[in-house]
């Protein structure tokens, strides 16, 4: 397996916004089989993940891997790194002028340079699987499969607004990350997940309960290992999902996506609703005979496609 993360420049970027980038550095790691010698699978990471799927610290160790549910003995992975993500020296210091859709638009650059005519599939959970979405509604042929997983084609209101909340946290509190990871920890979970894991129970030592306590660690782990710029920019990214943003209108735009497009959702997801999901799903079977719509069944919430690994490895093993 490699694990070297390559780097390339792409000149002159436009972002959607209208700002000039007269350089822009975008990174890469390729994982099992080497390019060109495989189906590849590009695996699009979320919030505060990146390049490092597998391996050391890998965020999909349990999916990914040799003889696991997507077999880095059979496949390529191919993994970017979000410009700005904060894991390798991009710094992005102006975030708005950035939407999901330009980053599907510099994976895109990418995947050209690297002379990649078609993937075997894109799969991506929350942002990642958004930024799936955009991928495919700007190049309706460049995969064979599409999985967007934990996600949807655009960020509803309530998604937009705790983004909004997330906004005000990294901009005004006095430990940002901290205290923004709290919030999201809530927004990622739900109340049921919460009273399964902690049964009002206290932490005798700190005389503080144990959610509490475990809010605190989450918040300090993100601190220690996570920079405020890539937080503001991710954040920006999740409220921006939109395949639809001055654009064609969602039948146009899907009618000419190729892909079989196998839909994940989590049915206690408190970000991307399994009845946002099943909406998109009905919507899209009226006109498309290869859509698929499938649920993971949790009380974790938007987490749970980093939990529950059987029931993915169940929805996914078809495909793999
Ligand atoms: C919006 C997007 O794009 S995606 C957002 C995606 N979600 C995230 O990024 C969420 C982050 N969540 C995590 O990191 C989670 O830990 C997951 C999903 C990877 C795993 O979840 P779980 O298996 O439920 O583990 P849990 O959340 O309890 O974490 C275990 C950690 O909590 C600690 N912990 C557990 N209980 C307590 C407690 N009462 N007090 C303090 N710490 C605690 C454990 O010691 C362990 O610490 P470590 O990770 O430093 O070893």
């Amino acid at each position: 397996m490699e694990n070297k993360i390559t780097s390339i420049t792409l000149q002159n970027f436009t972002t959607e916004s209208g700002v000039f980038y007269a350089s822009l550095n975008l990174s890469f790691q390729v994982f099992g089989l080497a390019l060109h010698t495989a189906p590849i699978v590009l695996v699009n990471h979320a919030l505060t993940g990146n390049s490092q799927v597998v391996g050391d610290n890998g965020w999909w160790n349990d999916l990914i891997g040799a003889n696991k549910t997507i077999d880095t003995n059979k496949y390529t992975i191919l993994a970017f790194n979000v410009p700005g993500n904060g894991f390798d020296d991009v710094i992005i210091e102006n975030y708005s002028d950035f939407t999901t859709r330009d980053i599907a638009r510099i994976f895109i650059e990418v995947i050209r340079f690297l002379k990649i005519e078609r993937l075997y599939a894109i799969i991506g959970g929350s942002v990642g699987g958004g930024i799936a979405w955009e991928l495919v509604a700007l190049e309706p042929t460049i995969t064979q499969k599409l999985i967007p997983i934990a996600t949807d084609w655009k960020s509803t209101d309530w998604l937009i607004a705790n983004c909004f909340l997330q906004e005000q946290i990294l901009k005004n509190s006095s430990k940002p990350i901290e205290d923004a990871r709290i919030h999201a920890m809530l927004c990622y979970r739900t109340p049921e997940s919460f009273t399964a894991k902690f049964q009002r129970t206290t932490n005798e030592e700190l005389a503080i309960f144990n959610v509490e306590s475990w809010l605190s660690h989450h918040g300090k782990k993100l601190q220690k290992r996570f920079q405020i710029s890539s937080y503001k920019m991710m954040n920006q990214l999740l409220k921006t999902i939109d395949i639809t943003r001055n654009s064609d209108s969602f039948k146009e735009i899907t009618s000419r996506i190729e892909a079989d497009i196998h839909i994940i959702g989590i049915n206690s997801d408190l970000f991307f609703t399994a009845n946002e999901n099943k909406a998109t799903y009905e919507e899209l079977k009226k006109y498309k005979n290869n859509v698929t719509y499938q649920e993971i069944v949790s009380i974790h919430g938007h987490d749970a496609f980093l939990i529950e690994y059987k029931q993915l490895h169940n929805l996914l093993q078809d495909i793999f």
